[in-house]
């Protein structure tokens, strides 16, 4: 019988997989640990915050690292990783095609490792990306409203990126001509900024988590494409199954999507 993502509970092997987890203090740092306490085929053996040294990795024999921390130092963090022989689930933001081509340039050297980088764990995510690629050719108009919580400091968000990068690719395709927009004059930002020649707003609120509308318009009528992470128990799912497919998966793996369908 098929299994949900929360359903598949063992790693396939006898022994738990030791992790470790990088920015273990922040918000998705605290959830992750907690999420791999709980799992019964995964020992949490280090837990690191700024300031704190990798060595302690390799001091616990971490097999895998979980890597939630910030853009301007998950690049060093991953190098590390892979130099040291470590497989990596890395769900930080920041990862621009150039990023990913250096990690992938890194791993030649280290031919037995993997690392998963994800923009986005949430399954409903996962999926909101994919049919809004396949939306995507069939509508003149495209735009990405993205919403996050009042302390995230990046904007826009991974996801968002990711998701107009997968609808410009589409609409390229396609052949379509860019959104119809008559705009001539505007205020900085009315029009929010350009990735892949999709528009897309970042709203920051308090109240918020993790949000994310994509709006499709063709005559006489819109479809709307959105995902709500409400929690970010809805990551911890799609963490943990990068977490054991990453042990037998060298190489890089970009998005869950490939490990949902494995
Ligand atoms: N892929 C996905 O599904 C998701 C991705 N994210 C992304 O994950 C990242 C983290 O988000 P979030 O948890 O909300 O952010 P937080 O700011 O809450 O957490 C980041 C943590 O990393 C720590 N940190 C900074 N530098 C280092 C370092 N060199 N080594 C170890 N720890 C370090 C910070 O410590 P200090 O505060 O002391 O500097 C902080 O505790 C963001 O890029 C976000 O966009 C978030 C949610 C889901
Ligand atoms: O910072 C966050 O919170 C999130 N970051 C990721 C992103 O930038 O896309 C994933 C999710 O949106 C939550």
């Amino acid at each position: 019988m098929e299994q949900t993502v929360s359903e598949s509970v063992t790693n396939g092997s006898e022994q738990p997989v030791r992790v470790g987890v990088l920015g273990s203090a922040g918000r998705m740092g605290t959830e992750v640990c907690r999420a791999v306490g709980g799992a019964g085929d995964m020992d949490l053996v280090a837990t690191i915050g700024s300031g704190g040294a990798l060595a302690g990795l390799t001091d616990a024999s971490a097999q895998v690292v979980v890597d939630f921390t910030t853009p301007d130092v998950v690049m060093d963090n991953v190098r590390w990783c892979i130099g040291h022989g470590i497989h990596a689930v890395v769900g930080t933001s920041g990862f621009t095609a150039e990023r990913l081509d250096t990690v992938r340039e890194w791993l030649l050297d280290r031919p037995g490792v993997g690392v998963v980088v994800a923009p986005n764990f949430a399954v409903g995510a996962v999926l909101m990306m994919e049919f809004a690629e396949r939306a995507a050719r069939y509508f003149a108009s495209a735009e990405i409203v993205e919403l996050h919580h009042p302390r995230k400091i990046d904007a826009p968000s991974g996801t968002a990126i990711r998701t107009a990068e997968m609808i410009g690719a589409a609409r390229e395709r396609a052949g379509l001509r860019p959104s119809p927009d008559a705009t001539e004059t505007e205020l900085p930002g009315a029009r929010g900024t350009e990735v892949a020649s999709v528009r897309v707003h970042s709203v920051r609120s308090a109240g918020l988590v993790a949000h994310q509308e994509v709006l499709f318009g063709g005559p006489g009528e819109t479809l709307t494409v959105r995902h709500d992470s409400y929690d970010r128990t809805s990551f911890m799912p799609g963490v943990l199954l990068a977490v054991r497919a990453v042990l037998d998966r060298p190489g890089l793996t970009v998005g869950l999507g490939p490990l949902l369908d494995a």
